[in-house]
């Protein structure tokens, strides 16, 4: 027996969620090009979890549902509040996703019909409890979620309190679209391992919400931004990675375990990047960011990732650094659930074995005898 280090090309799943084929990515076979322009978050939800894309009146049953489950069992909303301070909004995220177990009276029914309804439940609260946190956290009371209007807008509103401006509702749209899922990603197999031992569906998304939050997955958009943070500015662009490359070190936001030949969402974020900027009158960090692009592509070869052009994005719209991962799991949670009822469907056991590299022969040393 010998082990793959990091399962690097293992199939370990067959899943018809979503694929990864020759660099194109698809949501059930569509194209994630032709989602991004065209989707709303909404259908790809439905997209995800049913295998089709909803008629008008199922795509009105979903958000008369999100509208229904997206206020937070109060038990859940007073916890957030003894949180420490300084607590992390994906630490706060991870433990107020798993309380949320504990209110829902149908949490241990594992029949189908109840997990497609946790689902929903999931995608409507996990955007509320971010919300939340960020307002507490600042000694500012939680706001209630408005109904009839998309994740996207809902978010916006809940965090600011404000109504969100047209273009920031459709570019966290097009974002939440864009990471809505990718094969079978660690925070997914996470999820799929966790379930597969019929473990229950909070569990499954609270385990995902764990392995989101390390900067080589899904933390990776923080990191691109406290990069930029201490960058600074375009002149500092050059120094900064250059001493990076020059000593080895991870540039966050570059590589891909699967995608060698670039990321087909980042052209999408990119492409917003700059919008947004040419929108705010500041294309400094879009400009930063195309810079590190060039040196990073240039002597390394390496692409950016979803993660890169999301953080400039995220911060144009006025998002604090922190809950650019939440964000992520947000829109992600939608794919998790998936893949979880997709695992329940046919389930079995995950349970690989490990290549023994330790000591043999050893003898029991009483204790008296050891020095
Ligand atoms: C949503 C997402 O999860 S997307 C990924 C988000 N993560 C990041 O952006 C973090 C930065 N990137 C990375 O750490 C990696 O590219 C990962 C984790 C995404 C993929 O990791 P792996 O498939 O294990 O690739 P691995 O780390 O073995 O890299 C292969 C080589 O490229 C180098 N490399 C990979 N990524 C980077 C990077 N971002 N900056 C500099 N060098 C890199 C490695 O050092 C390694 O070099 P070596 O062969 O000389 O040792
Ligand atoms: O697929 C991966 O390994 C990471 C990734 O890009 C994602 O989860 O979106």
């Amino acid at each position: 027996m010998t082990a793959t280090k990091g399962l690097e090309g293992i199939v370990a799943a067959s899943s018809s969620i979503s694929s990864i084929i020759d660099g194109v990515l698809t949501y059930r076979g569509i194209d994630i090009d032709e989602l991004a322009e065209k989707a709303s978050f909404e259908e790809v939800a439905y997209l995800l979890w049913h295998g089709k894309l909803p008629t008008r009146l199922e795509l009105k049953g979903l958000q008369e549902q999100l509208d229904q489950y997206a206020v937070l069992p109060e038990p859940v909303i007073a916890g957030l509040k003894l949180y420490p301070s300084g607590t992390h909004p994906m630490a706060a995220l991870r433990t107020a996703a798993s309380s949320l177990a504990l209110y829902d009276e149908e949490a241990q029914d594992m029949s189908r019909e109840a997990n497609v309804r946790k689902a929903i439940k999931l995608q409507a609260q996990l955007p509320t409890i971010v919300a939340a946190f960020a307002r507490i956290r600042q000694g500012q009371e939680p706001i209630a979620p408005k109904k009839g209007v998309s994740v996207a807008h809902n978010f916006l509103y809940m965090l600011t309190g404000e109504e969100p401006a047209a273009v920031a509702v459709e570019a966290l749209d097009k974002a939440l679209v864009l990471h809505a899922d990718h094969e079978l990603n660690a925070s997914t197999f996470a999820a799929r391992v966790t379930v597969a031992t019929l473990s229950d569906i909070y569990s499954g998304v609270t385990s995902a919400i764990g392995a989101l939050k390390g900067p080589l997955h899904g933390g990776a958009n923080e990191a691109v931004m406290v990069m930029l943070d201490e960058i600074g500015s375009l002149a500092d662009v050059e120094s900064y990675i250059q001493a990076k490359l020059d000593k080895k070190d991870k540039v966050m936001g570059f590589g891909h375990r699967v995608y060698k030949n670039g990321d087909p969402r980042a052209k999408h974020l990119q492409r917003m990047s700059r919008q947004l900027g040419e929108l705010n009158k500041d294309m400094s960090l879009y400009e930063m960011s195309v810079k590190i692009e060039e040196m990073v592509t240039g002597q390394k070869g390496l692409k950016p990732n979803v993660d890169f052009y999301s953080a400039s994005c995220y911060t144009m719209l006025g998002i604090p650094r922190d809950l650019f991962t939440p964000i992520f799991a947000m829109s992600r949670v939608s794919g998790w659930t998936a893949h979880i009822l997709e695992q329940l469907a046919d389930n079995r056991l995950i349970r690989p074995r490990a290549e023994y590299v330790g000591p043999v022969n050893q003898r029991y040393v009483p204790i008296a005898e050891r020095g």
